[in-house]
């Protein structure tokens, strides 16, 4: 079945992959625009920081992302998707899939990354933004960073988020938490490997656990 082979042929090319955060952002970002400048920076700070850079290997923040990975010498991920007209993967991409189905790749954003984040964009990246703090809040994934670049595009989203679906009731307060705002990619690449590190602590605080366990059980 072709979409069972895409799930296998995806897990077997990234399994090597090191550690990576998925940036997402705008198609249609032009290249001399401040937000492609942020991330080229965040392509590039991340990859300083340790990280492979995956994005959805397309134009715009895409692929200023991936020249930013690619310049600072890291690994540079184009998870691509087959579109009904003609477009290839930015030339800034080093390893490169391409899916035909757009929630298998979904899946590998989330199953290789340890974090997301998100420039300005339009319904694709808002897709992106909302499954990610989906399977936040229901605890499908754990320790798992959300963050936003451009505290102005983003700013009347939040509000609506705050005044709408917390004063509504859809939301909790809390559920907010989950989502970072920030101009700056020093503080964007601090609050992913915070979260990191935070989660490398709780796999040694359940491993000690278990280890714990089976030796009162001996
Ligand atoms: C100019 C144009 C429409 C190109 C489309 N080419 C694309 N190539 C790869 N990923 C894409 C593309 N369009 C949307 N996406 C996905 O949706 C997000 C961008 O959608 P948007 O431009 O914000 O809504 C990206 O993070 C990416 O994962």
């Amino acid at each position: 079945m072709r979409i069972q082979s895409e799930f296998v042929e995806g897990f077997g090319q990234l399994a090597e992959l090191p550690e990576a955060v998925t940036v997402f952002g705008s198609a249609r970002t032009p290249e001399d625009s401040l937000e492609y400048k942020m991330g080229v920076e965040l392509g590039q700070k991340l990859s300083r920081a340790g990280y492979a850079v995956i994005t959805g290997g397309g134009p715009g923040c895409m692929e200023a992302a991936n020249k930013g990975a690619r310049e600072a010498g890291g690994v540079s991920v184009g998870l691509g998707i087959e579109l009904p007209f003609e477009q290839s993967m930015n030339e800034y991409v080093d390893l490169g899939i391409e899916f035909r189905y757009f929630f298998v790749r979904k899946t590998m954003f989330v199953k290789y990354s340890c974090g997301f984040v998100t420039l300005p964009g339009g319904f694709g990246t808002m897709d992106e933004l909302f499954e990610a703090l989906t399977l936040v809040q229901t605890r499908k994934v754990t320790s798992f960073p959300v963050v936003l670049m451009g505290t102005e595009f983003w700013g009347g989203l939040l509000d609506w988020i705050r005044s709408t679906l917390v004063g509504t009731g859809k939301i909790s307060p809390a559920d907010v938490d989950l989502i970072h705002v920030t101009d700056d990619v020093d503080e964007a690449v601090r609050i992913i490997s915070e979260a990191d590190q935070n989660r490398g602590a709780r796999l040694k605080e359940e491993q000690r656990a278990v280890r714990n366990t089976i030796g009162d059980a001996q």
